[in-house]
């Protein structure tokens, strides 16, 4: 075949999902559904002075807004689009001038974020399949930890051995640790001898560094072998130190080689320099800070941003990624690639629910209507699109630039020259954090910084291999599920206020499909309001015996019995087929509603106060590790709650459905007959039981469990109480 022939090939094609036709025309009859319900409060308002007629208000309005919010959503499935790559056309047409991939990962807190991870992160990174020459990997320590720079070392030592037998067995997980768990067990004769060399290698590299954890310091012999650690002096504090950098490899140094003398990849640590005076701007502080240092050493085209939780998992992803940038026709608008974040430790039946239907089914939706939010791990971006450059129609790189230069300074000159970059007052008086690199001042500095990118005229893609390209760390307990959610729904609320707010920046900008996409997510927070509402009001009235909803003979009661069977059913469908289980599914009911109630709730308030001018944006770092028992306990999908505010806010409204539910009960036992209860409030009967059944780990934390992850009893006294005393009053007032 004529090579001429295989220029034309594109390098990546873009399928439209299957059934969309058919999903139009029901997401058409929900919504007539919807309109009908609308029309039923609009119709029955008890007139002023009449009994019941705020509580019918208060249902309008949040009816008013399910059905509004439900309509935005349908963004994310109206046009969902599915990438496939052609890597081998890539290699074939471009494998002598790939460009320079500069990945950067970051670390903030060496407890928090045991340095074995990072490092297996960072391991996992250097062996992907490319020309190592061509990588640059950078580590960003936040903490500033001399533990994190030895165990970085260690690693750079160890990526010797490693690189090159990942490359000769063509090793799955390139992480070392996921790779030993998945090869356990397994011994293939002529692997085996090379397996346990490698693994007795990584066995002791990983010894001294948890022994220096333990020891809680850097061996004296192992700090005097290596010059790095003199940047560093005795009042050196994760808040107040002066910037450390040190090129551990240098990619343009001809003796830096693995055990098979081919060349590494260039490795570089980072720690920005941090004074208390000076706001360091959390993660996307050190993103800009890394962006202009990496500038310097390696200024790769691309750059690859990742959690130090988030190991690569798929030796291809970077070929994937070029597959979109390279592409002749449409590769020169593309700004970022997104992968789905995908977790390594989530178990079955997913008890604090996942990212499964955001990666398969959302994402895909935003990409057809021009590309995926940028959010955070994962993520391929053109450097140039990233340090705030607009795109026009020749935005196309010249990727043939020679990437091989000769440098004439040393390592070490070049170390001095870059550190300057790093500091606290480079970006005094510039346009880093604003107009260049990743915005400053937002919890989701991804989210913004992506949006802002899309603003400027590019295009971004979503890419959902088979094989997962990234594997992170999730949280396993309620507490921490629910703070990172709060960051999460605070942050995205905070950017539809802001300036940048999709609404009224991004109009006219981006497709008005890709503003409501992102209205999606941004308007989490204000949810916690309605579901509030929903989940108090109807039970209590339940109390009183008083019917909210259209009677079984009415037939208003269809539009209700649709919507809600037709939404719940398709959500179902959604999670089964986007991989989940059915327990899952439930799982994930529960999960949705304690953040609406608790995360959602916290974050639409403190957004408030913030745009009062009461409080300052945070940035609390997701726990990577927890205690052996709560493990145990995670691994069995038992919850684990704890002891902060949220619990007593989901306790006593756990406890008031209980009561609700009871008294309806008691009413069908003692005073009515089934028929008429059934026959005048199933729906507000049906919603409490739904309620109570999804509450049911609750209960047994509050009242069955015994270890240590249960809800602690003053919680349970208080929501006990709380919940009897709101119950009671409520059913004597008249
Ligand atoms: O001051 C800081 C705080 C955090 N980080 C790093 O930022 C990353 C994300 O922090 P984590 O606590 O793990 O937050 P997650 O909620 O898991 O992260 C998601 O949400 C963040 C925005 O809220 C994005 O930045 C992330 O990429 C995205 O994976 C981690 O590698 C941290 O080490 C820093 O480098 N400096
Ligand atoms: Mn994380």
């Amino acid at each position: 075949m004529a090579s001429d022939d295989h220029q034309h090939l594109p390098l990546f094609e873009t399928r439209r999902a299957r059934g969309r036709i058919i999903y139009r025309v029901f997401a058409a009859t929900v919504f007539t559904g919807i309109c009908l319900i609308w029309a039923y409060r609009l119709s029955y308002i008890p007139r002023k002075g009449e009994d019941g007629r705020w509580v019918w208000l208060g249902l309008l309005a949040a009816e008013l807004w399910f059905g509004l919010y439900w309509v935005v959503t349908q963004a994310l499935r109206w046009n969902q689009v599915y990438r496939l790559t052609f890597k081998d056309r890539l290699s074939h047409r471009y494998e002598n001038e790939l460009p320079g991939v500069d990945i950067f990962v970051c670390t903030a807190d060496p407890t928090i974020e045991p340095p074995v991870m990072v490092i297996n992160t960072v391991l996992s990174v250097m062996a992907y399949d490319y020309p190592s020459e061509k990588l640059g990997i950078y580590l960003s320590d936040d903490g500033g930890s001399q533990l994190t720079f030895f165990a970085l070392l260690e690693a750079c030592k160890f990526a010797r051995y490693w690189i090159p037998y990942c490359k000769k067995f063509n090793v799955g997980p390139r992480s070392p640790a996921a790779y030993f768990v998945s090869v356990s067990g397994q011994h293939d004769s002529g692997l085996s001898q090379d397996l346990d060399a490698i693994k007795k290698l990584y066995e002791e590299m990983e010894q001294r560094i948890e022994a220096a954890t333990k020891l809680g310091g850097i061996p004296e012999e192992a700090s005097l072998q290596h010059k790095g650690f003199s940047q560093w002096d005795p009042y050196s504090s994760p808040s107040n130190h002066d910037t450390v950098l040190q090129i551990l490899i240098d990619g343009k140094d001809p003796n830096a080689t693995d055990i098979d003398g081919c060349r590494l990849p260039t490795l570089v640590y980072l720690a920005r320099e941090k004074r208390p005076q000076h706001h360091h701007n959390f993660k996307a502080g050190s993103m800009n800070a890394l962006i202009r240092v990496s500038s310097k050493i390696s200024n790769g085209q691309i750059i690859l941003n990742l959690d130090c939780d988030m190991y690569s998992n798929n030796s291809q992803s970077v070929r994937d990624a070029l597959c979109f940038f390279m592409d002749e026709e449409n590769g020169h608008e593309i700004a970022f690639v997104q992968f789905p974040q995908n977790f390594e430790n989530v178990t079955k039946n997913e008890l604090y629910g996942s990212m499964r239907v955001i990666g398969n089914v959302e994402f895909h939706g935003v990409d057809g209507f021009g590309g995926p939010l940028y959010v955070g791990t994962g993520c391929f971006h053109r450097r140039d699109a990233l340090c705030g450059r607009k795109f026009t129609k020749d935005s196309k790189i010249e990727w043939k630039r020679d990437n091989d230069h000769k440098r004439l300074q040393s390592t070490q000159e070049l170390e001095d020259e870059t550190r300057p970059l790093a500091s606290c007052t480079y970006e005094q008086n510039t346009q880093w954090g604003d107009q260049m690199g990743l915005k400053y001042g937002c919890p989701v500095e991804d989210v913004i910084t992506g949006l802002s990118i899309q603003c400027k005229g590019w295009k971004s893609a979503f890419f959902n291999p088979e094989r997962e390209a990234f594997l992170g760390v999730t949280g396993t307990t309620l507490p921490q599920i629910i703070v990172q959610h709060k960051r999460w729904s605070e942050g995205d609320f905070q950017i539809l206020l802001s300036k940048y707010s999709p609404l009224w920046y991004g109009f006219g900008k981006i497709s008005i499909g890709l503003q409501l996409g992102y209205c999606s997510y941004c308007l989490w927070a204000p949810n916690c309001l309605a579901t509030l509402y929903y989940t108090i009001i109807p039970s209590l009235y339940l109390l009183k015996g008083t019917s909210l909803f259209p009677q079984v003979s009415s037939p208003w009661f269809l539009p209700f019995a649709y919507v809600i069977s037709a939404k719940y059913i398709y959500s179902l469908l959604e999670f089964m087929w986007s991989g989940g289980t059915i327990l899952g599914w439930w799982n994930e009911q529960r999960i949705w509603l304690y953040k609406r109630t608790t995360s959602y709730l916290f974050a639409f308030i403190d957004t408030i106060l913030l745009k009062l001018g009461f409080t300052d944006s945070t940035f609390i770092i997701s726990a990577k590790v927890v205690d052996e028992d709560v493990f145990e306990r995670y691994e069995k999908e038992i919850m684990e709650f704890g002891t902060s505010s949220p619990m007593f806010i989901l306790a006593t409204l756990g406890m008031l459905n209980a009561f609700c539910f009871i008294g309806v009960v008691k009413r069908v036992i003692m005073v009515d007959d089934i028929y008429r209860i059934y026959e005048t409030m199933p729906l507000q009967i049906l919603l409490c039981g739904v309620l109570v059944l999804v509450n049911w780990p609750l209960y047994q934390g509050l009242f069955l469990r015994k270890d240590k992850g249960k809800l602690p009893s003053s919680i349970a006294v208080q929501s006990f109480v709380l919940a009897l005393a709101v119950c009671t009053s409520f059913s004597v007032m008249s």
